[in-house]
């Protein structure tokens, strides 16, 4: 008999089992592509913050529960590589009971440049270019992606990379058409850690395209019903105009209305709905930047679901991580808090 703890996730008629959740998932974290790469520089780490931004979700993962020492997992290249003395090591350590997360990570430096170069994301599998140019990207990806997988390892973090390419991901005319939900339960129900990112991907329609991450995630959001949802990128939110201009302002707080319209509750400014923020993309970006992710995190809240977005790295990111902002004022944290309206604080 099924453990009546067991929570059945919205399994659709006609649509494919996305299996049970035996724990409810905690949260799903955007690991921005421009936080952990230095966007303008192909396949380049941003080293040192995605050391921070791993160990962040480590202590975020861990709870309130009691402070327990951390073994690395990344020891294919040797214990000390993984920072432990041998890995006999694991035959008496517990690991511990860690909170339910997906990470998603985007593409940053890796994976942009070469779909913009050969249209990727316009689709025409057939020329031989963008076949090209399909290959390089996910060749590009998926090394970040690894590179990804081992700094969570080594913060002893059980992270498995789940290409959305290899595991069932594809789109009609961009919009995603299918994806393997189902694995993604087996992998949180056997206490993994599913890593998935923005990917190049089969369209039904146009041949192939780039899937971004952030879409990705609404994706996962409907299907899985996070309790928060985190965007972490090199900013500390989303501001009135581009942040390199002086005279931006920082948009505390944004509340999305049940038919999708959006307006600036904090601060209380000119531009107050979503029509008056401005936003540049960088013209490598073959999937719209900022002001995806805004569109996304508004359809996310619109599913009655908190999201944050904020700096990675930061303390504020780590407040945002622990779930201390849920239903929570956020007059005291620096970042974007987009939440359904008409939704009263604690
Ligand atoms: N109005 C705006 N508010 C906030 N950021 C903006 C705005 N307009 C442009 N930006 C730019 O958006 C960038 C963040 O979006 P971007 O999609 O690059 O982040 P990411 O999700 O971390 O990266 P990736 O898409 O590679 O995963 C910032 O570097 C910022 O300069
Ligand atoms: C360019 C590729 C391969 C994926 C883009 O994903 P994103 O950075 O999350 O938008």
């Amino acid at each position: 008999m099924e453990d009546e703890s067991e929570r059945p996730i919205g399994s659709f008629e006609g649509s494919p089992p996305i299996g049970i959740l035996r724990r409810p998932l905690r949260c799903i974290v955007k690991l921005g592509g421009a936080a952990v790469t230095c966007k303008h520089e192909v396949e380049k780490i941003n080293e040192e913050d995605l050391g921070r931004v791993s160990s962040h979700l480590r202590q975020a993962m861990m709870g309130c529960g009691p402070v327990t020492e951390v073994l690395g997992m990344d020891w294919s290249r040797g214990a000390g590589a993984a920072g432990i003395d041998s890995i006999s090591d694991f035959n008496e350590y517990a690991i511990p009971n860690l909170e339910s997360l997906i990470i998603v990570h985007g593409a940053g430096s890796f994976g942009h440049f070469q779909a913009s170069k050969s249209g990727v994301h316009k689709g025409g599998l057939h020329v031989p270019i963008v076949k090209a140019g399909f290959v390089a990207t996910r060749i590009s990806v998926t090394s970040l992606s690894l590179a990804i997988v081992r700094a969570l390892a080594r913060e002893g973090i059980p992270a498995v990379g789940m290409p959305p390419f290899a595991c069932g991901w594809s789109t009609t005319e961009r919009n995603v058409a299918s994806a393997d939900i189902y694995q993604i339960t087996q992998t949180l129900n056997a206490g993994l850690v599913p890593v998935l990112h923005g990917d190049a991907v089969l369209d039904n329609q146009q041949g192939c395209t780039i899937l971004s991450g952030d879409v990705i995630i609404r994706h996962l959001t409907q299907q899985l019903r996070p309790e928060y949802v985190v965007f972490l990128t090199d900013v500390l939110g989303v501001y009135d105009r581009p942040p390199a201009n002086p005279k931006a302002v920082l948009l505390r707080e944004i509340a999305v209305e049940d038919d999708g319209r959006w307006s600036v509750m904090s601060p209380l400014i000119q531009q107050a709905t979503g029509e008056g923020v401005e936003i540049t993309v960088a013209a490598h970006d073959t999937t719209g930047g900022m002001e995806t992710k805004i569109s996304e995190a508004a359809a996310i809240a619109r599913l009655g679901i908190d999201v944050f977005i904020t700096k990675a790295g930061t303390d504020h990111s780590l407040r945002a991580l622990r779930g201390e902002l849920l239903g929570a004022s956020v007059d005291d944290w620096l970042g974007t808090a987009i939440r359904p309206a008409q939704r009263p604080l604690r």
